[in-house]
């Protein structure tokens, strides 16, 4: 298997985001570039972070009309990412017109609930049920819409994949035991999320942040 974890290089500074990339590219399977990093960089910056060799994410979480979201992943077409995601609160129309639009080689994901959230801020959002049906329901929708697969958190992935066998699961929020959550609410174990079926996991600080990024890299290798 090609190294599940995708590092989030979650910077405005581009300096620093190619610097990080070297240093891990080769504990892990890809580059997960953000808003964070966009907004400041743009589509010159993703180009440059591309010359590191490994698979662009671009997590751009796009969120609108059809129209204007289809328009979007059309404008981010050329930089041809191997992972791109938009909302699933976005609707049906929006994801099938935002997969239309997106290069064949592209795989299009729709978060469905942020690994920031619990169910307290479901409800506070009205939203009565559970974090897992939340996920299920928006899980389905996706797949109608003729996505590739989800975003969601490691406690909801074996449910999604139990409905979606071949698709594609991409989990946030994963932290080694001693790790600091920080504002992920939806944590799981980088082993457990993998064992339960995510396809992809997304590390940021846990990586970033540490005194030693490749050797976090290493010792979070280690444990799958
Ligand atoms: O539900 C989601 C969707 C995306 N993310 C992104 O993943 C990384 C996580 O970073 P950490 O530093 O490991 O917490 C970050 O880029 C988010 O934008 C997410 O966390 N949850």
């Amino acid at each position: 298997m090609t190294r599940p974890v995708f590092v989030a290089l979650d910077t405005p500074d581009l300096a620093k985001a190619r610097a990080l990339a070297e240093r891990v590219r080769h504990h892990v399977g890809g580059l997960k570039l953000g808003l964070e990093f966009f907004c400041a960089n743009g589509r010159a910056g993703v180009q440059e972070m591309a010359q590191v060799g490994l698979p662009i994410f671009l997590d751009l979480k796009l969120h609108d009309i059809p129209n204007t979201v289809a328009k979007a992943v059309q404008a981010l077409a050329p930089l041809n990412p191997a992972i791109l995601t938009i909302h699933a609160a976005g609707g049906r129309a929006m994801m099938e017109d935002a997969k239309a639009a997106a290069p064949s080689g592209t795989k299009v994901v729709a978060v469905t609930m942020l690994t920031s959230l619990d169910e307290q801020d479901l409800r506070a959002g009205g939203i009565a049920g559970s974090a897992h049906d939340q996920v299920v329901r928006l899980a389905a929708l996706a797949r109608e819409a003729g996505l590739d697969g989800i975003v969601c958190s490691g406690a909801e992935v074996a449910a999604a994949k139990s409905a979606w066998p071949d698709g594609l699961f991409v989990v946030p929020g994963v932290r080694l035991p001693s790790g600091a959550t920080g504002d992920q609410k939806r944590v799981v174990t980088p082993r457990k999320a993998l064992d339960d079926g995510a396809s992809i996991l997304v590390v940021g600080r846990p990586i970033t942040g540490a005194a030693d990024p490749d050797q976090a890299a290493r010792d979070i290798g280690a444990t799958l």
